[in-house]
């Protein structure tokens, strides 16, 4: 019986930019994952070329446990309701806005949605490095969508030179009001960043990311490594709950992810907190500890341009080494204003 909450990406980006392109990438190489993917038509989805195990209506399951769904605006809710059951099993799902609405409404609609199973897995805005100036022209509204996302995938990069490139990184950071960045070539980002990737043992017998990056050699792979940085933090003493909200108000905008379960020791003996930030939005979730689990905070972090060695610092003075409000339930308030309150229910087969 899961009580996964599935996150739900929302993807934009102006025409062309390479929306479609991203989405054929993450389907074709799930590592193993069950990515659902929503989008206007069928399109450009290279479903002929990922074996196709099924269809249904406007669903098309693919031979990889994937599906995608072919949907209007108005028909969205009752699809993600469908989706998101538990007996669906996906692991992520992923919204193609253009067509469906503006990004802001399908992330208003998100994080207003009363679907148990669902979280808000983040904006993520492609753009088109190499029409980046025209882009802006034509459409200044770009501004207001990059302000916006909790990510942004600069795509094309084959197609400017390495200078520009650090300079568009630049401008368009300073639209996205410090968001992670994170440049990419034919929408080929690491899927870790979007949703927690299936352990590697889970993952026999399907081609990873790990298998791409080897099986593209050094260059690529070094490429996409650089694209962004992953870090992750254990403690197995707990943390202070005030610390860490402190830690997580400042937390720097090219922190895109933050993922793992915390604990927080004698504020609340009986439950660990899964802690789910994607961009500005943070998400706390007890749950009490499995039997015999070590007591331990683990954490993952993943941005672009982030300082490793400060965060780690940062995480590190959140540690409680002398207990002193133990026992002192408002410690634990800031920390449950952002949990939710509602609760999945259960699987249902
Ligand atoms: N050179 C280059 N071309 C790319 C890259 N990514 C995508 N393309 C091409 O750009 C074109 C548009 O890509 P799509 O993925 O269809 O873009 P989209 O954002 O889905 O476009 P719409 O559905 O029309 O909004 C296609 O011809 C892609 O092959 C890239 O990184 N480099």
């Amino acid at each position: 019986m899961s009580k996964r909450q599935i996150p739900v990406v929302v993807l934009a980006g102006f025409l062309g930019s390479g929306k479609t392109t991203l989405l054929n990438q993450l389907l074709r190489f799930s590592g193993g994952n069950r990515i659902g993917v929503v989008v206007n038509d069928f399109g450009a989805i290279e479903i002929d070329a990922m074996s196709v195990a099924g269809q249904v209506g406007s669903t098309v399951s693919l031979g990889n446990g994937c599906l995608c769904c072919a949907v209007d605006g108005s028909e969205l809710d009752a699809y993600l309701e469908k989706l998101t059951r538990p007996s669906v099993g996906l692991d992520v799902i992923v919204i193609e806005a253009s067509g469906l609405a503006e990004p802001q409404e399908l992330v208003r609609m998100l994080l207003g949605s009363d679907n148990p199973n669902i979280v808000y897995g983040g904006l993520v805005e492609v753009v088109d490095a190499a029409e980046f100036d025209t882009t802006r022209e034509r459409h200044p509204e770009i501004a207001r969508h990059l302000a916006l996302a909790d990510l942004v995938v600069l795509n094309k990069t084959d197609r400017v030179e390495p200078d520009e490139l650090r300079q568009l990184r630049a401008a368009v950071g300073a639209f996205a009001d410090g968001a992670a960045v994170v440049p990419s070539t034919y929408g080929r980002i690491d899927p870790e960043l979007l949703f927690d990737g299936k352990p590697k043992g889970e993952r026999f017998g399907q081609l990873s990311f790990d298998d791409l990056h080897d099986r593209d050699g050094g260059d690529e792979g070094a490429h996409l490594h650089a694209a962004y940085d992953s870090l992750s933090f254990t403690s197995d003493v707990a943390l202070h709950p005030r610390r860490l909200l402190d830690f997580l108000d400042e937390r720097p905008q090219g922190l895109y992810r933050i993922k793992g379960f915390v604990d927080f020791g004698a504020y609340d003996p009986r439950n660990r907190y899964t802690l789910h930030a994607v961009g500005r939005f943070l998400r706390f979730r007890p749950e009490p500890w499995p039997a015999g689990a070590e007591r331990l905070t683990q954490l993952v972090l993943i941005g672009s341009g982030v300082d490793g060695d400060g965060l780690h610092r940062a995480l590190s003075h959140c540690r409680d080494d002398e207990p002193q409000d133990a026992g002192l339930e408002e410690v634990m308030w800031g920390v449950l204003r952002y949990v939710d309150e509602r609760e999945p229910e259960p699987a249902v087969e």
